[in-house]
């Protein structure tokens, strides 16, 4: 017999040789205050080479333990096999090339075509072009999709997405298959044919183990074995045909609504129910008794507890039965639902005698043998209850076994689970377990980038976004940020008289139109008006930045003033009076030069060779570094490079991840047995050519276009740019494995974007910055890289230069540290 209980279960006191095997398994999500306990104490067990249906009311916890078994979600507590080994431990592919998932979500890129789709899971798991074809096509055959193969997934109906996540999994012909619900939206002929192909998969020459969920009860008959959860614990597990003769009804989801019954009104455990046979039996020879105290005694008379309301309702609640089968016809699922949700209140309240033993065990070639006495009272039991049809199977496949030695148990490694195993707790599990990110796989890593590309390829209008407008915006930082302001419209009130001259021409000169001759027209706007009121008004007005006044003797007290009259009044006289708006300080600042520069070129017409009488007390010489005109864009402009390309590559990066885990897109990825690594990896190589157009891109519009000053090392220059757009990238990474929507990320990328802007000094020197804050500003990101681009391009220092090295170790520092956050981020679920 394949895989079975002496009882007709599919458990075994300790599921050695089963393929998959629980025993008093925990698992909440959330913490303390918000904890929901979801698997409460499971038993299960699988044998292999069989088809496993599980089943149970929605939020019962199907899909926890599902993950739990392909590595996606660890235990809390118990004890967990999975083709003799515990998920996750190191050298088993369990995640891996062992497990076929089929997640519940579709779980498919919608930008793929069905083919890329199923080639990207066919590099996961190293297929050669040879063995994927054929058994690609072989399996869209089968599932009537093969017209198809060239549709993009968006473009396919839910039942057809399906159908191609079914086919990902069983692509590369794994050992272990877990499907959950896979029949959804499946339409009953190809529902058959899905189950036909997984019943041969479990009778070829390597039987295939399934462990499948549905919600359509009945299909489960086809299974071997039907596990039936709730509240987190199975209730029972053993042939379905089994189970609904033991309980005398007609179908599987009346079986499975009398358990639930008999459940919340006492029993409450899978090993005193997966005893049917023997419970049945002990209640038929002494009527139902209904309690007794301690040890074995009240075990047994618990169990005839269970089976003696399951019989009792059907003899006396016969009507009651009927009516809810004719009810089921016409609601089937939604009742489901409804009654095993008010079952499950009972189920919590009814708990306590969870993580027994089974009954029957699972021997080493894979059959199941009950032990003990139990053997005795299960065995006259069992010739009546097994169904011939899986009989049938059961003997083809030890056969099978027998011509093949040892069989496919030992091939896999054969689960040597021992009695007692439920009291391993949480600590001695994960002590063996595959360390969180690890080091990346160069397999992976390659099926996850062209992955990548493939994707980004997909969106042109993105990727050439993505590429300009980084260039974009330093072409506006040139133009619009640190250019001196020009046509700054500005009052003239001009009294001045003038002074007679008689050279060359007798005629009446005006220092004052000498003067506003020298201003700027170009920084300058000169608005002449009549009287000092009406400048002021039109200041008023927002018309003039403010208003030059020339008094009436100007020309005369200039005259005066050179023959070193230095009276108060003359002083006063030949000054000229201006008067500004100073709400802007950048305009006031270029008046104020604008102004000063003009008297200097009034000095200069007036007095010839005399100027220098006037000129300025110092005398500034050519600088060490920079202009002797040092412009706002020229110390800026080292910090926008660094800030544009960190924020460029945040906002390249900080939404890769949101919507993948969102959707499960990656849960495929992992069950593949790709670790974080990989997937971060392959993210940043694609994005890393994106980065490079955009560094070009920048530089080119800086340097070439703009002539922005570079002294130092251009090499150096690209190196540290390339780190800050990797930088940016990690963070936008760790963004996106923290948060859970779009939205978010997005405001955590501009959120902390420009705190980290305005504390680099960036746009104002570190120096103005307070101390306290400093502190601050120096651990940011961007700091030292602005302060290493601006020696570098200004000052023309080489890496040697602390002020240099610092940048790019801060830099480094900060894409390792996000880069593991990232990576420790991405794969937690809850
Ligand atoms: N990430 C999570 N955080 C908190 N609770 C969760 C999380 N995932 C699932 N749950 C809860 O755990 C319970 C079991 O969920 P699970 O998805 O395992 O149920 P299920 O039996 O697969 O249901 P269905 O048949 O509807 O898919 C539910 O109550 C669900 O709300």
């Amino acid at each position: 017999m394949h895989g079975h209980g002496g009882d007709g279960t599919a458990g075994g006191a300790d599921g050695a040789g089963a393929a998959i095997v629980a025993r008093n398994v925990h698992r909440s999500y959330g913490k303390r205050s918000s904890k929901v306990k979801v698997l409460q104490g499971l038993n299960l067990t699988i044998p292999r080479g069989s088809i496993y249906g599980l089943l149970g009311p929605s939020g019962c916890g199907k899909t926890t333990l599902l993950k739990c078994l392909v590595g996606r979600l660890t235990i809390d507590e118990g004890h967990l096999t999975v083709l003799g080994k515990e998920p996750n431990t190191q050298g088993h592919a369990v995640p891996g090339s062992l497990v076929g998932y089929m997640p519940q979500e579709i779980a498919l890129y919608p930008s793929f075509t069905v083919w890329e789709t199923l080639r990207f899971c066919a590099r996961l798991h190293n297929l050669k072009t040879y063995e994927f074809e054929p058994r690609a096509t072989f399996l869209l055959s089968l599932l009537d999709i093969i017209d198809l193969k060239d549709r993009y997934i968006s473009n396919l109906s839910g039942g057809q997405k399906r159908r191609v996540s079914f086919t990902a999994a069983l692509l590369h012909s794994p050992p272990l298959v877990i499907l959950d619900e896979p029949t959804v939206g499946v339409d009953p002929i190809l529902r058959a044919r899905l189950w036909q192909h997984l019943t041969e998969l479990t009778n070829g020459p390597s039987p295939t183990t399934v462990l499948i969920t549905t919600h359509y009860i009945e299909e489960a008959r086809q299974a071997m074995y039907v596990g039936m959860m709730r509240g987190g614990r199975l209730l029972a597990e053993a042939e379905p045909e089994h189970l609904i003769h033991r309980l005398h009804m007609s179908s599987l989801e009346d079986t499975f609504l009398a358990l639930c019954h008999t459940h919340s009104i006492g029993a409450n455990t899978h090993d005193d129910l997966c005893t049917l046979d023997r419970v049945a039996g002990d209640w038929r020879s002494r009527g139902s008794s209904s309690s007794s105290s301690g040890g074995d005694g009240q075990r047994e008379d618990e169990q005839s507890t269970v089976v003696a309301v399951a019989e009792e309702e059907e003899e006396e609640g016969e009507e009651e039965i009927g009516e809810q089968q004719q009810q089921q016809q016409r609601r089937r699922s939604f009742r489901f639902d409804r009654r095993s949700k008010t079952a499950g209140h009972a189920d919590t309240r009814a708990h306590g005698t969870q993580g027994r033993p089974h009954a029957a065990h699972v021997n080493d070639t894979g059959s199941l043998n009950a032990t003990g006495q139990e053997i005795d009272e299960a065995a006259p039991l069992l010739a009546s209850s097994r169904h011939h049809h899986h009989h049938q199977q059961q003997q083809q496949q030890q056969q099978q076994r027998s011509r093949k030695g040892e069989g496919a148990v030992e091939r896999y490694g054969a689960g040597r689970a021992r009695p007692n195993r439920a009291k391993r707790t949480k600590k001695t599990q994960s002590s063996r377990r595959r360390w969180g990110p690890g080091l990346p796989t160069w397999r992976n890593f390659y099926a996850l980038l062209v992955k990548n590309m493939l994707r980004l390829g997909r969106n042109y209008g993105l990727l050439v976004f993505q590429f300009m407008l980084p260039a974009l915006q330093i072409i506006l930082y040139c133009l619009a940020i640190g250019r001196d302001p020009t046509g700054l419209r500005m009052a003239v009130v001009n009294d001045d008289v003038g002074v007679n001259v008689s050279l060359p021409t007798a005629h009446t000169l005006r220092f004052s139109d000498i003067y506003l001759h020298q201003l700027s027209n170009k920084t300058i706007h000169q608005v002449p008006v009549a009287t000092y009121e009406e400048a002021v008004h039109r200041i008023h007005r927002g018309d003039c930045w403010g208003v030059y006044q020339f008094a009436g003797n100007y020309s005369q007290d200039i005259i005066k003033r050179l023959s070193k009259d230095d009276s108060p009044a003359v002083i006063a006289g030949s000054q000229i009076s201006l008067t500004l708006d100073n709400s802007n300080q950048q305009i006031s600042i270029a008046i104020e030069a604008a102004t000063a520069a003009a008297f200097e070129s009034m000095v200069d017409a007036v007095l010839g060779n005399l100027s220098t009488l006037a000129a300025s007390p110092v005398r500034f010489e050519k600088p060490i570094y920079g202009e002797l005109h040092p412009t706002f864009t020229d110390f800026v402009a080292p910090g926008i490079m660094v800030s544009i390309t960190f924020a460029q590559a945040i906002g390249l990066t900080a939404m890769s991840f949101v919507l993948d885990r969102k959707e499960g897109l990656l849960d495929r990825v992992w069950v593949a047995g790709a670790r974080a690594s990989d997937v971060i990896l392959a993210h940043m190589a694609t994005q890393f050519w994106i980065l490079a157009g955009q560094t070009a891109a920048v530089l080119f519009f800086a340097l070439v276009v703009f002539k922005l000053p570079i002294v130092g090392s251009l090499a150096w220059v690209i190196v540290l740019m390339m780190m800050l757009g990797l930088s940016g990238m990690a963070y936008g990474l760790f963004i996106s494995t923290q948060v859970d929507s779009e939205v978010g990320a997005i405001q955590v990328a501009m959120g902390s974007f420009f705190p980290v802007l305005l504390l680099s000094g960036v746009l104002w020197p570190l120096q103005a910055i307070p101390q306290w804050l400093l502190y601050i500003s120096y651990i940011m990101p961007t700091t030292w890289a602005a302060e290493a681009m601006r020696s570098l391009m200004l000052r023309g220092w080489t890496i040697l230069h602390q002020d240099v090295w610092l940048g790019f170790v801060v830099v480094l520092a900060w894409t390792l540290l996000l880069l593991f956050f990232a990576a420790v981020g991405i794969r937690s679920v809850d």
